[in-house]
């Protein structure tokens, strides 16, 4: 096992190209077009993305799954492409369709991988922890969407690995099923287990994660722990939420102070996002005690994930604009 901290995976300067494509009469796609990310054992590395932006393309290259058109890719200090019998034995691998065999019962299937590797977890206790044992003898094509979800997990977890891929792990999972993957997740990183996974739940995201890599248009466009990702967009960025009547013309309350934003996100549910300060606190107290205005709940916090995702992902969108049109112009 690595120690906590050092590399267990390590991308540079990754292309992958698809095609040739009709679509593209005949010419080739650049779906990746030079991610650098690395991964650290013990760490939970978290890449997040629209659809589309990369992610599953980069997990397959660094799983070896796919072809790498340019660039170096480093698992365990292997280059996965040529990986030998003893590096697979070391990294689990779940798919984001789980590629399971459908006519095979989850116990069963578990055995057999488990048969594949020299000191595998005990299938009993793994299958008792993700409530495996509740659909023991149900064929896989008879299982739910989030129950094949928990089979793939265990699959990919069964051979001890020291390096594990997750797609999209807690997806289409009931609440309760998805606090019980995200604490197992979490359990991994103690475990000393280098984890990388990909979701589009950005609030697992900001429970689990260590580093998250923000990919966009086949490149990371932004890296760091979720405090740092928060920061770039200015220390001092918060966001005030606030519920009361609908249709409130609450920006008025902040003048025409630039730099902030009101939004009524749903009837009577406000955010105000940007660099806040007290004074803009006491305007806000200031207009709402002028229309005898009590809010039913009134809250200030720190950007969460989503809302830095969110921002990134459009200044991204906003710079490859500005340079397809300055291509065009050129
Ligand atoms: N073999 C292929 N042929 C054509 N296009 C492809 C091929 N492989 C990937 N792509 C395209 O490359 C882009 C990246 O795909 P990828 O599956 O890596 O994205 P993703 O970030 O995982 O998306 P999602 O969140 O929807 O799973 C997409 O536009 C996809 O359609």
């Amino acid at each position: 096992m690595l120690r906590t901290g050092t590399p267990c995976l390590e991308i540079e300067g990754l292309v992958k190209d698809v095609g040739p494509l009709p679509a593209l009469d005949g010419r080739m796609k650049r779906v990746l077009a030079g991610v650098d990310l690395t991964a650290n054992a013990g760490e939970i590395t978290v890449i997040l993305g629209v659809n589309g932006a990369g992610k599953t393309t980069t997990l397959e290259c660094a799983q070896g799954l796919q072809r790498r058109t340019d660039g170096t890719v480093r698992l365990l200090g292997e280059d996965p492409e040529t990986a030998s019998a003893e590096l697979r034995a070391r990294v689990g691998i779940m798919l984001q369709e789980g590629g399971l065999p459908p006519s095979a019962r989850p116990v069963a299937l578990l055995r057999h991988v488990a048969g594949m590797y020299t000191d595998p977890l005990d299938v009993d206790e793994l299958a008792g922890r993700l409530g495996i044992d509740d659909f023991a003898s149900t064929t896989i094509r008879r299982l739910s969407g989030g129950q094949k979800q928990r089979v793939a997990l265990a699959c990919a977890l069964v051979g001890r690995p020291e390096v594990v891929f997750l797609d999209e792990p807690s997806a289409g999972l009931d609440p309760q099923s998805r606090q019980l993957v995200v604490d197992l997740i979490d359990g991994l990183r103690r475990d000393g287990l280098g984890v990388i996974l990909t979701t589009h739940l950005l609030d697992d995201a900001e429970r689990l994660a260590d580093v998250v890599h923000i990919l966009d248009r086949g490149r990371v466009v932004a890296s760091g722990t979720v405090a740092e990702l928060a920061a770039h967009r200015g220390p001092a960025q918060r966001r005030l939420s606030l519920a009361s009547d609908p249709a409130l013309p609450l920006a008025d309350a902040f003048g025409s102070r630039p730099g902030l934003e009101v939004t009524e996100r749903s009837p009577g549910q406000y955010t105000v996002d940007g660099e806040l300060t007290p004074a803009d606190l006491l305007a806000l107290a200031g207009w709402l005690e002028a229309r005898g205005i009590m809010p039913r709940s009134l809250e200030l916090g720190a950007q969460n994930l989503e809302d830095v995702f969110l921002a990134i992902a459009a200044e991204s969108e906003s710079e490859a604009a500005a340079a397809g049109r300055a291509g065009e112009a050129a």
